[in-house]
């Protein structure tokens, strides 16, 4: 598995806007879709190319296209749906498979309650969204709902993610890549990231 963690300037800086207590809803939003259009660039970016022959105003030329059919991102509801938007940006024909999963306070174990995944997973990569990698229960129920659904190539894209999140995945999933836009010191006692972002949904969502 692959751990990738931005290096790029305006993702740092994105990152450090989105961690202001005292942001807006508006603001928190705008910044998640475009974290995820930028790390959506860095998680494309092995994306294999195929040469291809196309009648160009100066005549035929052969010209590098993408080898393999569209990816489906994988919003995981609901915080993964502010991201959804900034990946299109970058991948506007993407097909797209939405899971909602949400953390059982208490135990911090995930509850599934919704899966639609595209029929023809199998012959895509899969690219799940989601701002927060904090237990990672969350991030691997749901790459394992992708491979039991037949899927064989899985990337991840977090806004945050804690070493503990990362290890989950790590170990249960050596196969995945992960793209990071910060990677935080750890989680506290209640199983949120520190210094991270609060909780992600409801500064989506404005149900803080
Ligand atoms: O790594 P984990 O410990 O599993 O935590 C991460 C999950 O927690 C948050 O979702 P939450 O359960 O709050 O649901 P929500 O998106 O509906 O707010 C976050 O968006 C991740 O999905
Ligand atoms: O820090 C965290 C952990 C889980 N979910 C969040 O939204 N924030
Ligand atoms: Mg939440």
């Amino acid at each position: 598995m692959s751990v990738f963690q931005s290096t790029h300037p305006l993702v740092k800086h994105k990152v450090s806007l989105l961690r202001d207590a005292d942001i807006s809803v508006k603001a928190f939003r705008e910044l998640t879709n475009e974290i995820g259009a930028l790390l959506t660039m860095e998680a494309t970016q092995d994306f294999a190319l195929t040469e291809h022959t196309i009648s160009c105003w100066s005549g035929d030329i052969s010209v590098p296209t993408l080898k393999d059919k569209q990816p489906t991102l994988v919003p995981i509801l609901r915080a993964g749906l502010g991201m959804l938007d900034g990946a299109l940006k970058v991948l506007p024909c993407a097909k797209i498979s939405v899971v909602g999963l949400a953390r059982n306070e208490q135990t911090l174990a995930p509850d599934t309650y919704y899966e639609n995944i595209v029929s023809d997973i199998a012959t895509r990569t899969a690219i799940i969204i989601d701002p927060m990698l904090a237990t990672g229960g969350t991030a691997a129920a749901t790459i394992s709902m992708l491979k039991e659904s037949g899927c064989q190539h899985i990337k991840t894209i977090f806004l945050v993610a804690a070493p503990e999140g990362i290890e989950v995945i790590q170990k249960a999933h050596p196969d995945v890549s992960l793209y990071i836009g910060a990677v935080d010191e750890k989680l506290n006692d209640q199983g949120y990231i520190l210094p991270g972002l609060g909780d992600a949904g409801d500064k989506i969502f404005g149900t803080l």
